[in-house]
């Protein structure tokens, strides 16, 4: 809606993060970049600190430490005008209303000087079907739609979505996704955080791995998958054989460990396919030395 298609300069950048709450340290380091004409995925287990990040990136939390940059300004500087250039969609976010549906779309365009047209975006997501009903009233899913409609109805340059899909039925998520390729297409950096490989796997041109207040993980998909699926003398063999009866497939490995053996190489079998991000994921969240990790793949993305 804003931008350049071919301009991915950066729309949001963090460095070094900290924030504690009383005892607990929510963020202990963090850093990612997302660029304009990109969605950026946050990921991390729960508690990992995702919200916390975006919080203070949003200017709603200060941080104890650390630097945020968001288009180019201080979030704590800067006045109206960059809040009117960011979309925030967060959990259950502060919706409760007297209002209906329509009614408090309408009255979120009316806060922007070039907004979405407010039927079409309640058209596009669903929201016409419960324009009139009160806000309160709504379903999970129904609310969440709303919420997303108001994160991106000032045609922010800048979007943060909270989960975005969490709650919506397999049609609407459909739907969801379209939107959120489309306004990455036209330039909006857009920043998500979800707990859905799905989402992942079919939105983002980034993750960032968030795991104990730290960045872990940053790169594409590939990328990170790469970086943690490529330990030294490793060699990995991907076979296919179908239509092997199950005792001839516990034979046929038996056999190739034997030979693999007389290499001296230990061969692991498994029936599951090539890596996947979840389970690298569940292998970062566990890892003792993340650091390393993070600092090695923030050199692949210092590469690129
Ligand atoms: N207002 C708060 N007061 C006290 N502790 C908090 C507060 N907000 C967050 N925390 C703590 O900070 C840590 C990070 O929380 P955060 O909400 O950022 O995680 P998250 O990655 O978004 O998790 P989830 O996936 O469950 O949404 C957690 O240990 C959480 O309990």
């Amino acid at each position: 809606m804003v931008g350049d298609m071919n301009d991915h300069a950066p729309a949001l950048e963090i460095r070094d993060l900290t924030r504690s709450f009383g005892s607990v340290r929510a963020l202990d380091g963090a850093g990612l970049c997302a660029r304009r004409g990109e969605v950026t995925a946050l990921l991390g287990p729960n508690g990992a600190g995702k919200t916390t990040t975006i919080s203070c990136a949003t200017g709603l939390l200060k941080p104890d430490s650390g630097s945020v940059e968001v288009l180019g300004e201080d979030p704590w500087q800067a006045g109206a005008d960059l809040r009117a250039r960011v979309g925030v969609m967060i959990q259950d976010g502060g919706l409760a209303s007297g209002a209906t549906a329509l009614q408090l779309l309408h009255y979120g365009a009316s806060l922007y000087a070039y907004p979405l047209e407010a039927d079409e975006v309640a058209e596009h997501l669903g929201i016409t079907d419960f324009g009139g009903t009160l806000v309160r009233r709504l379903s999970g899913g129904q609310r969440q739609r709303l919420a997303l409609a108001l994160a991106i109805i000032g045609r922010p340059e800048l979007v943060f979505l909270d989960e975005p899909t969490a709650g919506m039925d397999p049609g609407i998520r459909r739907t969801v996704r379209d939107l959120i390729r489309a306004l990455a297409r036209t330039g909006t950096a857009v920043v998500l955080t979800t707990h859905l490989m799905d989402d992942v796997e079919g939105l983002a041109d980034q993750v960032v791995v968030i795991s104990g207040g730290r960045t872990v993980a940053a790169g594409t998909v590939d990328e990170v998958i790469a970086a943690h699926r490529a330990p030294d003398a490793t060699l990995t063999v991907t076979a296919r054989a179908r239509g092997v009866a199950p005792d001839a497939a516990e034979a046929l490995s038996a056999d190739l460990r034997a030979t693999a053996r007389l290499h001296g190489v230990d061969l692991e079998l498994s029936t599951g396919g090539a890596a996947d991000l979840e389970s690298v994921l569940l292998d970062l969240i566990d890892e003792p030395d993340a650091g390393g990790l993070a600092a090695a793949t923030a050199r692949t993305r210092e590469a690129r």
